[in-house]
This record gives C-alpha cells, structure tokens and sequence, in this order.
C-alpha cells in the first residue's frame, strides 16, 4: 500500500486510500466505492470518466466531505477529512472548497454579481476586489454583472456558478458534469475557463463528465470501473478518451 500523502506534499490536493462506500445493506447493499485509492494533482485540472455507477459521484462527495466513506481515509488540501467534526466540515467546505454542479443553482433573484459574491456574503468575509475582478474578467462576464440568471444564457450562468465557486480563492474546485445541460458551444465555454482557472489563476480543478471532449481539457483523465480506478491518460485528446472507453469496455485497462 502507498503511504497516505499528506499536507505536507505541496504536489497534491487531494488523496484517498482504500476508500470504500457500501449504501444499503445486506442484500439491498452496493458498494458503490471498492478499495479505491487516488492522488488528486494541485495546479491541475483532473477529469474522473466511467460507466453510470462506477462511483465518479460518490468518490468526489467522499473527497468534499459531502458524504462519509465507509472505511479509507481522505485527505484534502492537508486536511484529513474523516477526522473532521461537522462544522469543521462546513468551514472547510466554505473556504477552501469550491462546488460547480450541472444545475448551476444560481437564486433567480439575485443580479451575477450578487450570486457571485453570495459565498464571501454569507461567511461574511470581505469580497477581494482584485481577485473578483480577475475572476470575472476570466469568465468574460464583466457585463453581464447586473443581469440576473433569466437573463443570461446557460453558458453564461455556468460561467457565473464558475465564478462563485472560485471567488473564495478555494484550494480545489470539485465539478460535478458542469456542462452536463450546455450546448457545445456554451460547454466549450465553460471548460476553457476551468482550464484558465488553473493554467492562469493557479486553481485546482477535479470534475466529473461523461463527455470525452469535456474531458480533454484536463491534464490527466482518471477512469473508474465498478468503484475502482482502472486506469488513467496524461494529456488526453477527445480520441484518446474515447480509445480508452472502449477499452475499459472491453475490461482492458489504459495504465
Ligand atoms: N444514496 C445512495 N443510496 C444507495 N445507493 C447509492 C446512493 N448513491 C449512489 N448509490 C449507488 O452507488 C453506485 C455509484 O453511484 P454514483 O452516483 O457514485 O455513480 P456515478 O459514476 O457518479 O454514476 P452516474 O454517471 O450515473 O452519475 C451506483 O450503483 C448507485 O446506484
């Protein structure tokens, strides 16, 4: 077995060991994480693939402390998850994490501006102007601030949830299928700024897709299988993702 990478290592963000996730119980059981262990690079943009039901959700809910594993230990941004008290938990979630969900879950009554600044609001810290303004500017929605999401398209509201999630200056942001209801077009959008959120604003990314040119936007593409990692691509293209799905379909690993 590995050893547990710790805070200590300024090359990761995040890591589990032998993370196991059981829902249910007895015959109604699914274990929907089986032994995984995984190293989550800082300063990059990570993809997790794999079939419905290989645990791509569970395992991103287990490393943001969304769900609570049933054996494993994980450890993000120096922080050992599982030790963690609830609030605790919440603290960590509220300033060091950052959320992109395919539903952009924007409040409809609240101008871009406001929706992004909502975190800082909430935790009532001050907003960095320097960082807002390099944040929005990334996004490309410098003005689109007083419109409010009905009067934004899907892209733009993505771009805007993007923003939010990044605004705290968080350790990591965890997407799960964040252009999951975009257009090609507002997807592309999307992704090139979760990309420049790392190559350019030394962000930590990890997103769940289902789509191999989302996923060629990453750096490092992880595949999982049955609540495992099977295999991983470097550098990965839309053909080479897909190269790799179709032999992970056939149960041959890409490693
Ligand atoms: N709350 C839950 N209760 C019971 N079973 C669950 C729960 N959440 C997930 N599962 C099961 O765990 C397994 C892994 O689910 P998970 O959502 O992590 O997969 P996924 O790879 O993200 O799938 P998809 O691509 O369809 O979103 C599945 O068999 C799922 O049915």
């Amino acid at each position: 077995m590995r050893p547990l990478a710790t805070g200590t290592d300024a090359g990761q963000i995040g890591s589990a060991r032998d993370l196991v996730k059981v829902y249910g119980k007895d015959e109604a059981a699914v274990r929907a994480l089986d032994g995984l262990s995984v190293d989550f690079a800082r300063g990059e943009l990570t993809a997790i693939m794999g079939p419905s039901g290989s645990g791509k959700s569970t395992l991103m809910h287990c490393m943001a402390g969304l769900d609570t594993p049933t054996s494993g230990r994980v450890v993000v941004d120096g922080e050992d998850v599982g030790r963690m008290k609830q609030r605790q938990l919440t603290r960590l979630r509220r300033t060091r994490l950052g959320f992109v969900f395919q539903a952009f879950n924007l409040i409809p009554t609240l101008t871009a501006e406001e929706n992004i600044t909502l975190p800082l609001d909430i935790a009532r810290t001050d907003v960095d102007r320097e960082w807002f303004d390099t944040v929005v500017d990334a996004v490309g929605l410098r003005d689109r601030l007083r419109h409010r999401p009905s009067e934004l398209s899907g892209g733009q509201q993505q771009r805007v949830a993007c923003a939010r999630a990044l605004v705290s200056k968080p350790s990591v942001v965890f997407a799960d299928e964040p252009t999951g209801n975009l257009d090609s077009r507002s997807s592309g959008e999307v992704l090139g700024f979760l990309r420049r959120s790392v190559d350019e604003l030394a962000q930590s990314v990890v997103m769940v897709t289902h789509d191999p040119t989302a996923a060629s936007y990453a750096h490092r593409v992880l595949f999982l299988a049955d609540g495992r990692l099977v295999g991983e691509l470097e550098r990965p293209t839309p053909e080479s993702v897909l190269d790799a799905l179709r032999d992970l379909g056939t149960g041959a690993v890409t490693r």
